[in-house]
């Protein structure tokens, strides 16, 4: 999943928690979704940062999902 919260001043910060290596699951990319939506419509927010759990940001898309199909389908 990627959890939102309100971070100092007028920051968003949205946090990919999927462990190992954080990948981009369907869940993942769902809530990330989510999380840009809700700062979208939050005027007072400014900046959103994306992070990853545990130390490390991304391994990218998940190896064991079709997520890929669904990423290149939206851009
Ligand atoms: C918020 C927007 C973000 C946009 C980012 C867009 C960029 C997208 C890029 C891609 O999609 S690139 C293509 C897909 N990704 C990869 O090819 C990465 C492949 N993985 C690696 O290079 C390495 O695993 C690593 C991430 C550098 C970590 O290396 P490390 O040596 O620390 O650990 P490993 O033993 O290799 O892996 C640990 C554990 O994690 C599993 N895993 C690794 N990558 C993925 C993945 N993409 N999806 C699902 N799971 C993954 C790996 O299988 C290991 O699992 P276990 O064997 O421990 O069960």
């Amino acid at each position: 999943m990627a959890q939102y919260a309100r971070g100092a001043a007028a920051v968003a910060v949205i946090r990919l928690r999927n462990p190992p290596v954080n990948a981009l699951s369907l869940t993942v990319l769902q809530a990330l979704e989510d999380g840009l939506k809700k700062a979208d419509a939050d005027p007072s927010v400014k900046a959103v940062m994306i992070c990853g759990e545990n130390g490390k940001f991304s391994a990218g898309t998940d190896g064991f999902t079709r997520s890929h199909h669904w990423v290149t389908s939206r851009c």
